[in-house]
């Protein structure tokens, strides 16, 4: 399918007319929840996950049969600042590793039973150093945005994002900062692993890069101005998922910054999408309270690669499982209904 978009302009222009949940289906999904053979409320946020996912999907009882991974992998000129713990080279070899099947994230998807896909954007060209100037031009950013929309397979019908990108961490922390204000020192962490020194020095970086983008306010001119080919793919195959109406779970904070772009374009936006996890990075705790998201799982992770939102999958395919599969009060002769 034709992604439908030249331009950013073109871009606003379809994020202004987004699908909405079914509300007869979500309204039906709840019957039957009531329905079910437990006390009401009893499964907790399991029960909310089941509706949401029932709404989007249009279905009174819904199951996922094509869960889909997608990473997407980008380089960032800002390395040259020293932001990062480890060498930019590692982007490519991880890659190499995601296809091998040695990656975190492939041995999550398998237990998942989601297809995985890889998507490697020009990593012998990284984006500008975003300290100095735009990350990309516009045909740029609309390149990387329609790979993410394309990515997406049409039976999907759960989708995880995740990424691999050294410096990718200080894209998402600039982006937070564009958008949501604040000091650069409370949405910069330490990504890899950068030491104490490194950290006061990316710090910096984060701020030099906002003030030298300070004309990007719009997300997704704040995508182009402070992203990455890998967030730009990310932010694509998100706003596809919508028009598909197919769930979404968020992983860790560069996926979150991605999503964020959308938002703030277009209020609403990521209604399709639930955190999949809260990571370590601290920045992503801060954008996830003001996207109004609360996440599903916290495990300490920082990984990225989508491993937090591929691990919530399996509580949202649970969630169903439940919902679909239990016997209602009626069907069981069980007493109190
Ligand atoms: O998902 C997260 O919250 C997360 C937090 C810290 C690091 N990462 C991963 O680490 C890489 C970016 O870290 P850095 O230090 O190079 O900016 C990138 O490949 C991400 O997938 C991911
Ligand atoms: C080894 C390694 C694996 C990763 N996966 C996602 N980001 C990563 C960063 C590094 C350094």
């Amino acid at each position: 399918m034709h992604a439908g978009f030249s331009t950013l302009a073109d871009l606003a222009a379809r994020l202004r007319d987004l699908p909405a949940p079914d509300a007869a289906a979500h309204e039906a999904a709840r019957v039957r929840d009531a329905q079910l053979t437990k006390p009401p409320g009893a499964l907790g946020r399991l029960e909310d996950l089941a509706l949401w996912y029932c709404g989007w999907r249009g279905e009174a009882r819904a199951q996922v049969s094509a869960p889909q991974v997608i990473v997407f992998a980008g380089n960032h000129g800002v390395v040259a600042q020293g932001v990062s713990a480890f060498p930019p080279e590692v982007t490519a070899q991880m890659v190499a590793n995601f296809e091998a099947g040695g990656a975190a994230v492939n041995q999550l998807a398998r237990v998942a039973g989601a297809r995985m896909d890889v998507h490697a954007l020009d990593l012998e060209r990284p984006t500008g150093d975003i300290s100095t100037g735009p990350a990309m031009t516009e045909a740029e950013v609309i390149a990387a945005l329609r790979t993410g929309w394309e990515a997406v397979a049409p039976e999907t019908d759960l989708l995880v994002v995740g990424e691999m990108g050294i410096g990718n961490t200080t894209s998402a922390a600039a982006i937070a900062l564009a958008l949501f204000g604040g000091a650069a020192g409370e949405w910069t962490g330490r990504g890899t692993g950068i030491d104490a020194a490194g950290l006061d020095r990316k710090t910096q970086v984060v701020a030099r890069a906002v003030a030298a983008n300070a004309g990007a306010t719009d997300g997704l001119e704040v995508l182009r101005c402070l992203g990455g080919r890998e967030l730009a793919a990310m932010a694509g195959a998100i706003l596809r998922a919508r028009m598909m109406r197919v769930p979404v779970l968020l992983d860790g904070f560069i996926c979150t910054a991605a999503a964020a772009c959308l938002e703030g374009t277009q209020p609403g936006a990521l209604d399709h999408t639930l955190a999949g996890h809260v990571s370590a990075e601290p920045g992503h705790a801060r954008l996830l309270e003001r996207l109004g998201k609360d996440p599903i799982l916290s495990l300490g992770l920082r990984l990225g690669e989508g491993t937090g939102g591929v691990l919530a999958m399996g509580v949202v395919q649970s969630a169903l499982a439940c919902h679909s599969g239990m016997a209602t009060f009626s069907e069981a002769g069980v007493a109190g209904g």
